[in-house]
């Protein structure tokens, strides 16, 4: 039975109360090398791999926290006939299906819900449809598992994300109504989609917001967040009026492995963060922004020479550790396209990665960190309470061909106050 829960996110590390996630399903599989790319994927995947890994990270997350799957909340929500209706409507009108509707309205809620994950078959019963190369009327939602993405706690809302690309868009719709309807979990939202200022240019994506305190955000300007994004933010803030700061920083269009903020870039402790040192601590044609908000105005915006810097101006003192170990650029490279940077905290200095990156395990390590196989952590063979500073690893030969690691796997809508 899954308990109710009111979000609320103030850091990327106080204790975890709650995160929703969602096993990846058929709709990973469900694409060809040759569309592979418009799926935003690299590579193609084995779905029974991937699954096998995937529950090395849904099975700890379940044994720390109230855990919460995306299908069955939606399940949920789509028992109830106005529901139901109002989300194929929205959906079908989105993504010009219209002539879907009756079919959908048809389905039982669950095979409603997994139809709308796993995508839903054209009808072939015209001509045009018929020699369509396409087999999709609604497209599988390829990165779903990827929960962080398409909307985020920030503070005492959920902000619903305006996706850079199509094929992610129904996440996000999906996700708002789960926030709007859901019986387990109450948030308010804000959708960039319903301010009838924002236009196309507009795009934010979760894994670019990071919460850093009550009163910092750290977002990535990246392919998948514009300025316009971060000002989107930035003018609700202004709503707060006390002291607010937002640290921006840019990355590079591509390769695709720097997608988002949290790909070169996770906190993981009071006193540490994980690094892309190339990125982040090198001298680039990347910069780093500080805005400083206070009365609900922006009071200054300047460059700073890098974002540990800037972070320590404002009181956090964070020792960097090196993703791919610090001696050989090739080793950082290549652990850092694998999400080796991509760590999820479930507490301070308790967070979970990918166990193949190995050179960035070892550099933990090196800084205290112990490393725990997820499964010894399932089987009950270790007592994480023994240990005040761990990496739980977990596998992903599979899961990070989809262009993603442990932090973009996880959607917190709740964690404990940080004691700071
Ligand atoms: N927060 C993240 N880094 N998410 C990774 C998402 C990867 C996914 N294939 C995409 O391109 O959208």
């Amino acid at each position: 039975m899954m308990k109710a829960i009111d979000s609320g996110v103030y850091s990327e590390i106080g204790e975890l109360e709650g995160v929703i996630l969602h096993t990846p399903g058929k709709e990973v599989e469900n694409m060809t090398p040759t569309n592979a790319e418009r799926a935003l994927y690299s590579d193609i995947l084995n779905l029974s791999v991937a699954v096998e890994e995937y529950k090395q990270l849904a099975g700890v997350l379940e044994k720390i926290t109230p855990t919460y799957q995306v299908k069955d909340l939606l399940t949920g929500i789509l028992e109830q006939p106005t529901i139901k209706s109002g989300l194929i409507e929205k959906i079908c009108t989105y993504e010009q299906a219209l002539s879907m509707k009756d079919l959908l309205l048809d389905l039982p809620a669950d095979e409603l819900a997994r139809q709308l994950i796993e995508g839903v078959d054209l009808q072939k019963n015209s001509l045009t449809t018929f020699l369509s190369d396409e087999r999709y009327a609604l497209r599988p939602l390829h990165n779903f598992f990827f929960t962080r993405d398409a909307s985020v706690s920030v503070y005492d809302n959920v902000l619903i994300s305006k996706m850079a690309n199509k094929v992610r868009e129904r996440e996000a719709i999906i996700m708002e109504a789960i926030f709007h309807y859901s019986d387990y979990i109450k948030s308010n939202t804000i959708n960039p989609n319903s301010y009838y200022n924002v236009g196309a240019e507009t795009t934010i994506e979760g894994g670019d917001v990071l919460i850093a305190r009550d009163d910092v955000l750290i977002i990535g300007n990246s392919a998948r967040t514009t300025t316009q994004g971060v000002d989107f933010i930035i003018n609700q803030l202004k709503q707060k009026k006390d002291k607010r700061y937002v640290v921006v920083q840019q990355l590079p269009g591509e390769p695709e492995s720097f997608i988002h903020l949290d790909m070169v870039f996770t906190l993981l402790n009071k006193d540490a963060c994980m690094v892309y040192e190339p990125l982040i601590m090198k001298l680039n044609r990347y910069s780093t922004i500080l805005i400083s908000l206070d009365n609900g105005e922006v009071v200054s915006i300047e460059k700073k020479d890098n974002l540990i810097s800037c972070l320590k101006e404002l009181g956090m003192d964070l020792k960097p550790i090196p993703c791919g170990g610090s001696s050989d650029i090739w080793t950082q490279e290549r652990e850092q396209w694998h999400s080796g940077a991509n760590f999820f905290a479930i507490a301070p200095g308790k967070v979970m990665g990918y166990a193949r990156n190995v050179y960035t395990m070892e550099e933990m390590n090196n800084n205290g960190y112990e490393i725990i196989k997820a499964n010894d952590v399932i089987d009950n063979k270790v007592n994480l309470a023994d240990y005040e500073k761990y990496v739980i690893a977990i596998g992903g030969s599979e899961l990070a061909r989809g262009g993603g690691g442990a932090r973009c796997m996880t959607m917190p809508v709740k964690r404990k106050a940080v004691n700071w």
